[in-house]
């Protein structure tokens, strides 16, 4: 396998510091000893890090993920957290680019390439996501849109730094509704984007590029969306807030 597959919790503004204790000694319980064939990442919010840090900053079956970070390096950004700071909690991924932090924090295109490329200045790992709406799609533009946001978020990065790039499609209709894009429905997206990486930076990229889904994945779809080709892997919301869910996923998706 030439890629390995890699399962995000993303916790969004859900489980405090305290909650953070609970769920990552009951989780590390479970993992303990154990080994995947896949990579596994949690994103808890920025206050959430140091205690989950605490706990699983040397596990090194699982990494830690921040929800956001910001495009600059440090000074007068009120409420903004830096890469720097990240990673003084053990944060080796960011997730960028949320449909979230696009719809209701207004962040384009531009500032998220912006936040791209200054999270690989620092050497953290972009999980940078993607995903059209309802509205988008019903309207045939689903190509459009994700053209655009492949083309313009991953501009002026390199080849190198695309390795440690990983693409979360995630169809904004999907995402905490319940209703997740059917198998088929999500494999002809993940090529088409697999072929926009091509387009941008040719075949060997495109072939080495992890492309997560993300959208209502749960225990009992994750099998059927994971053997699909070109889907290498889950960014998880909701059912990533139960350890035994998250870890039911991360099994039924890539089984040992
Ligand atoms: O947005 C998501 C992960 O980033 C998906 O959320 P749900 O799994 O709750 O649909």
């Amino acid at each position: 396998m030439i890629r390995k597959p890699i399962f995000a919790a993303n916790w969004k503004m859900n489980i405090g510091p305290s909650e953070t204790e609970d769920f990552a000694k009951s989780f590390l319980s479970k993992v303990q000893n154990r080994t995947f064939p896949a990579d596994i990442v949690i994103a808890p919010p920025f206050v959430s890090l140091a205690k989950a840090a605490e706990i699983l900053g040397n596990v090194s079956s699982i990494a830690l993920a921040a929800q956001n970070c910001s495009q600059y390096d440090s000074g007068a950004y009120t409420g903004e957290i830096s890469g720097m700071m990240l990673k003084e909690f053990f944060v080796h991924y960011v997730i960028l680019g949320h449909s979230e932090r696009r719809a209701i924090f207004g962040e384009t295109d531009e500032v998220i390439n912006a936040k791209v490329r200054k999270a690989r200045e620092l050497n953290l790992k972009p999980i940078f996501c993607i995903g059209e709406t309802l509205d988008e799609r019903k309207a045939g533009q689903l190509e459009k849109v994700l053209r655009t946001q492949v083309s313009q978020g991953l501009k002026g990065v390199t080849e190198r730094d695309l390795q440690d790039i990983v693409i979360a499609y995630e169809p904004v209709w999907a995402i905490g509704t319940g209703v997740t894009a059917t198998a088929e429905q999500a494999q002809e997206a993940h090529a088409f984007v697999r072929s926009l990486v091509a387009e941008q930076f040719g075949n060997d990229a495109a072939a080495k590029i992890r492309i997560q889904y993300g959208g209502s994945v749960k225990p009992g779809n994750a099998a059927e969306l994971m053997a699909c080709p070109d889907i290498d892997g889950a960014l998880i919301g909701g059912a990533s807030l139960e350890p035994q869910s998250f870890l039911d996923i991360i099994q039924n998706g890539a089984p040992a």
